[in-house]
């Protein structure tokens, strides 16, 4: 069994798979203060959850955007027993090139979703990515990365809204959106789901103004299924595209 773990600012997902198999997904708060005994215990108790046997694990991928915690999460893995554990970086085969001014500054989550895109979708793919932050990328005909847009993720923004206006409360994302709000929950909603989902639609045809048409247009991220479906635009939603995305870069290093 391999594991494929991607740490987000928020989240960690976690991808188990055998062979052609997935066998798990699930996800963990990203805690910067914890050790590498105490996410050795989650991933033991994870593993047991699913019924999962350590004993079967030989391996695990990781794609990082909290580099404290990368070799955190190394260690805690080979705690697990896995035996090889790589990190989405320089030196790692994925079959994506990428082309921007420096490769290195590039996001191990934008790497993972283009791996998880170039594998499973017809390019030119367009993926929009709703995680903590929101990211649109592009990865063209011949498997280049040529670059995206990185803004404030939708929870994000909403918290900073709540957070900086004395009369504005925080609330939850869920229900119905109407686009024009008769009271300050309606209206927020309609402004941070609907500003995003239009934003959304809007970056897709730039995009495609600057980069030709797209074959296929992904979304991933754990905001994607509130936002999505209100955008115009025709979007596959992939939930597991980062950690599949990982999985194929493991097949890719292990021959
Ligand atoms: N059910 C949920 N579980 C986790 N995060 C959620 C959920 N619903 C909304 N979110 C929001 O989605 C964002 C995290 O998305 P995720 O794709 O896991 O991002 P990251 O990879 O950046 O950690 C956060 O802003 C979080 O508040
Ligand atoms: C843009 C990000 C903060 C997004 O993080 P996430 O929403 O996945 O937690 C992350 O991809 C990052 O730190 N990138 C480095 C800068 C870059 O990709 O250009
Ligand atoms: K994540």
């Amino acid at each position: 069994m391999i594991l494929s773990v991607d740490v987000g600012n928020t989240n960690i997902s976690i991808g188990a798979y055998e062979a052609e198999n997935r066998l798990f997904v699930c996800h963990i708060l990203t805690e910067p203060d914890k050790t590498e005994v105490e996410y050795a215990m989650l991933f033991h108790h994870i593993l047991h959850l699913h019924r999962q046997s350590e004993q079967d694990l030989e391996g695990a991928i990781i794609s990082s955007v909290v580099p404290p915690l990368s070799p955190v999460l190394k260690a805690a893995l080979q705690l697990c027993g896995a035996e090889r554990v790589l990190q989405v970086g320089p030196g790692i085969r994925t079959g994506l090139n990428i082309r921007i001014d420096n490769p290195a500054q590039l996001g191990a989550d934008f790497v993972a979703a283009a791996i998880g895109a170039m594998d499973r979708y017809p390019l030119p793919a367009i993926i929009v990515d709703l995680g903590t932050a929101t990211k649109i990328s592009v990865v063209d005909r011949s498997r280049t990365f040529i670059g995206g847009s990185i803004m404030p993720g939708v929870k994000v923004s909403l918290d900073a809204l709540s957070n900086r206006a004395a009369q504005l409360p925080h609330i939850s994302l869920e229900g119905p959106v109407p686009v024009i709000g008769t009271n300050t929950v309606d209206s927020m909603k309609s402004g941070v789901l609907l500003g995003a989902a239009s934003m959304i639609d809007g970056m897709i045809a730039r995009y495609e103004e600057a980069a030709g048409p797209a074959a296929s247009v992904v979304a991933c991220g754990a905001l994607a299924d509130v936002v999505v479906p209100l955008c115009r635009r025709e979007i596959t939603v992939d939930s597991t595209l980062r950690i599949d995305g990982l999985y194929a870069a493991w097949r890719k290093n292990s021959v």
